[in-house]
């Protein structure tokens, strides 16, 4: 779908009337969930997961069928200053190892039964050292927001944003910082395996970019635009492209929930279409889902990106979706209620 904006305040127009879930196909799944065969309650958080499912895609008894992963991809000026563990060109190599089948994400997609795209977003034109300057102009912005918000396929109904881009835990560490407060070493952590004098220096460029923008930080907007990158702000279009169409969500680690953080600090419940897939390994993680108010489904260290923990959270969510639908009630198996 094309985006509805070419402005940012377009885009910001969109969160004046996010639609919410179909209140009469929550009602159908919270009743059919209650006379399936098993014990009340006896799935857990299953339960709830299927029912929030129901209720966003506007359907008592749903099929996850089209679920998209859809991965973006930016460089980052500040990844000159030695912010992370990895050279920049990682990012162009890494997005060819996905376009030849070897990344993680390729495996977990299979495994998932997930489409996926991979969306380059100006690889050969980094983002401005926000150190130095705000990282997008705002036709940059306008231009990342749009092109993650045209990645998702009209017919998904399930959306994992992904992302690649060496220098993004930074990135992602200064957005936490600017929406939630607090310094910047609460919110800096190893990315992609930065350690000792390293991190330091990351956590020195996170509170340099704070204290440049500091008049500028009270609107999530600018957030992104000045401390962001083209993938975060693609990411925060395709998430919000989700809500208007009542696509499910499910987020992934650190940058993906920093991305996401931005539209939750625009308007307060734009993330209701959006769960947390997991609970990333990067320290801050835990604080920014929180600030959310999300409880990670799965916890397995993972520390990588490109969307992979929510890919594997797919499968939870496909488990939960197949025993609404699928099971027997109580009346139509036979079997006495307690
Ligand atoms: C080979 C490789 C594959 C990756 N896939 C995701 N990331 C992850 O690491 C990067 C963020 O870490 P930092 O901020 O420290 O650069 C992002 O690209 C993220 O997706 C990767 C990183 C590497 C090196
Ligand atoms: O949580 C993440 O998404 C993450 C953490 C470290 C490196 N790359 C991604």
């Amino acid at each position: 779908m094309k985006a509805p904006f070419t402005s940012l305040a377009g885009f910001r127009a969109v969160f004046d009337a996010l639609p919410q879930p179909d209140a009469a196909a929550l009602e159908a799944a919270t009743v059919r969930n209650g006379q399936l065969t098993k014990p009340k309650g006896a799935l857990g958080r299953l339960e709830g997961l299927a029912i929030w499912y129901a209720g966003w895609v506007g359907d008592g008894r749903p099929a996850l069928e089209r679920p998209q992963v859809a991965i973006f991809a930016g460089n980052h000026g500040i990844a000159a200053r030695g912010v992370s563990a990895f050279p920049p060109e990682v990012t162009v190599q890494m997005v060819a190892n996905y376009r030849a089948g070897g990344a993680a994400v390729n495996q977990l997609c299979k495994v998932a039964g997930a489409s996926m795209t991979v969306t380059e977003l100006d690889l050969d034109r980094p983002t401005l050292d926000f150190t130095q300057g705000p990282a997008m102009t705002e036709d940059e912005l306008v231009a990342a927001l749009a092109a993650g918000w045209e990645a998702v396929e009209d017919e998904a109904d399930l959306l994992v944003v992904g992302e690649m881009g060496i220098g993004n835990t930074t990135a992602a560490a200064a957005i936490a910082a600017a929406l939630f407060g607090g310094s910047a070493g609460e919110w800096t952590g190893r990315g992609s395996g930065v350690e000792g004098a390293a991190l330091e220096g990351k956590t020195l460029v996170v509170a340099q970019g704070l204290e440049r923008h500091a008049e500028a930080l009270s609107d999530p907007v600018e957030v992104l635009r000045r401390l962001g990158g083209r993938e975060l702000a693609a990411m925060a279009g395709a998430i919000a492209r989700a809500r208007v169409g009542r696509i499910p969500v499910i987020l992934d680690g650190f940058i993906c929930s920093a991305a996401a953080a931005v539209l939750h600090a625009i308007r307060p419940g734009a993330l209701d279409h959006a769960v947390a897939g997991h609970v990333s390994a990067e320290g801050a993680h835990p604080a920014v889902l929180a600030r959310l108010g999300k409880e990670p489904i799965l916890e397995l260290g993972m520390r990588l990106g490109e969307g992979t923990g929510a890919i594997v959270a797919i499968n939870i969510l496909r488990s939960a979706v197949a025993c609404l639908s699928g099971m027997a009630t109580f009346a139509e198996a036979g079997v006495a209620e307690g």
